[in-house]
C-alpha cells in the first residue's frame, strides 16, 4: 500500500552463536524469520507472543539499532538500510521508543525537564525560555504538573516515570512510537492510565504505534490490529476484534484460551497450549508450532505454511485452518496487507466481518 508509514518486507534476523575461531557453519538463533507487515499513520499494531518469540528483536530492527540478516524496512517509502549516518540521525526523529523500564532508560542525574528537552537539543539550540515552555507543554500533555520539571526520576512513581518516558518520546514529534512492553512493569490501574494516555495522544496527533506486549488484555484494549508471533514468525495478522472473537491459528486460539479473561464465550475455545516453545537455534521442521498443535497433519511437519490472506482482512499461516492455494504470494503483496479502511485511529475499530 503506497500510503503506509512503515512497510516491513521479509525481515529476518539470525544471531550467530559464538563458536570459536575457524569454525564453519556457525549455529544461529533464528530470532525473526521472514516477517512482513505495514503500519499506517494513526494505527496501533500490537505484536504479541510468548517470551523469546522475537518481539524485541523486531523492535530493534525497526529502529535500526541492529542490522537485519535479510529483508527491508521502509519508512515513508525510504529503505532505512540505505541511509547514511547523518540521514539516519534525522530519520530517527520520526521513530521513537518507549521502554519497559523507564527508570533504566532515564538518566538519573537529569531532572524531568532536562530529560524531556535533551532529545530536541541534540538537533537545535533552545533558549532557557524555550526549554521551559517545551518541558511544561509536554509534561501537561502526559498528564503531569509542570512543577515536576525540577524532579529527578528517583523521586517519581513507576507510572510517573513512564509518563516522563512518553513525554521524552513525544519531544521530537515522531510519526511512530514503538512501545516495548511499556506497561508490563506497572500496576493494573496505572497500566490503564498509560494505555488511555497513549490512545488520547494518538487521537490528538495521529501518531502510529507499534505496541509490543505478551499481555492479551492490554493488546485487546489498545490495538487496531494484532500480529501474533511464534518462534520468530507472524502466524496470524488480524484486525483486533476479529482476532479476539474468532482466532483462526491454533496458536492464537490457545493463547486466548489460556489468558485469564473472564469471558464465558472464550472458555469454549478448546486448544490447550502444552509443552515448551522449541529452541530457535534448531526449530522444528515445517510449521514451528506443529509439535504443540493438536491439529497437526503430515504437511505441517514438512512445509512452512505461508501467511495466507483471508476474506475478512486477516492473514493466517496454518496448513489446516488456512490451506494455501496461495503459497506463491509475494512478500510485497503480503506487506501490503493493511488496516481495513473501516478502522478509526485512536482505539475505536469498526470491525469488518
Ligand atoms: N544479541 C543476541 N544474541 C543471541 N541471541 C539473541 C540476542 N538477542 C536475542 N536473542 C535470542 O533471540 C530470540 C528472540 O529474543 P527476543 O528478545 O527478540 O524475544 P522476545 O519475544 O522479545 O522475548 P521477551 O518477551 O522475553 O523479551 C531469543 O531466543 C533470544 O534468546
Amino acid at each position: 500500500m503506497s500510503d503506509a508509514l512503515l512497510k516491513v518486507e521479509s525481515l529476518t534476523k539470525h544471531y550467530p552463536i559464538e563458536a570459536g575461531w575457524f569454525k564453519t557453519n556457525v549455529p544461529v538463533v533464528r530470532a525473526v524469520e521472514d516477517v512482513s507487515f505495514t503500519v499506517q499513520a494513526g494505527e496501533t499494531l500490537c505484536v504479541v507472543g510468548e517470551s523469546g518469540c522475537g518481539k524485541s528483536t523486531l523492535a530493534r530492527l525497526l529502529m535500526r539499532l541492529i542490522d537485519p540478516t535479510s529483508g527491508r524496512v521502509l519508512v515513508e517509502g525510504t529503505d532505512i538500510a540505505g541511509l547514511r549516518k547523518n540521514e539516519l540521525r534525522a530519520w530517527r526523529r520520526r521513530m521513537q521508543m518507549v521502554f519497559q523500564d523507564p527508570y533504566s532508560s532515564l538518566n538519573p542525574r537529569l531532572t524531568a525537564g532536562q530529560i524531556i528537552t535533551e532529545p530536541v537539543e541534540n538537533f537545535e539550540c533552545l533558549s532557557r525560555r524555550q526549554r521551559q515552555e517545551l518541558a511544561t507543554d509536554l509534561l501537561r500533555k502526559v498528564g503531569m504538573s509542570p512543577e515536576m520539571a525540577s524532579r529527578y526520576p528517583s523521586e517519581m512513581s513507576g507510572g510517573q516515570r513512564q509518563r516522563l518516558g512518553i513525554a521524552r518520546a513525544l519531544a521530537l514529534k515522531p510519526s511512530l512510537i514503538i512501545a516495548d512492553e511499556a506497561v508490563s512493569a506497572l500496576d493494573v490501574s496505572v497500566q490503564a492510565q498509560i494505555l488511555n494516555l497513549l490512545m488520547d495522544l494518538q487521537q490528538e496527533t495521529g501518531i502510529a504505534l507499534i505496541f509490543i506486549s505478551h499481555d492479551l488484555a492490554v493488546v485487546e484494549h489498545i490495538g487496531h490490529r494484532v500480529a501474533v508471533m511464534y518462534l520468530g514468525r507472524i502466524v496470524e495478522l488480524s484486525p483486533r476484534d476479529a482476532l479476539f472473537a474468532k482466532p483462526v491459528h491454533p496458536y492464537t486460539e490457545a493463547l486466548i484460551a489460556a489468558a485469564p479473561v473472564p469471558d464465558p464465550a472464550r472458555a469454549r475455545l478448546e486448544v490447550p497450549l502444552e509443552g515448551e516453545v522449541p529452541s530457535p537455534v534448531n526449530p522444528p521442521s515445517g510449521c514451528a508450532f506443529h509439535p504443540r498443535c493438536p491439529l497437526a497433519v503430515d504437511r505441517c511437519r514438512a512445509e512452512v505454511p505461508p501467511l495466507v490472506p483471508m476474506p475478512d482482512g486477516r492473514a493466517v499461516a496454518c496448513h489446516v485452518r488456512a490451506p494455501a492455494a496461495a503459497a506463491h504470494i509475494s512478500p510485497s503483496a503480503l506487506a501490503s496487507l493493511a488496516l481495513p479502511k473501516t478502522v478509526q485511529p485512536g482505539g475505536t475499530i469498526l470491525a469488518r466481518r
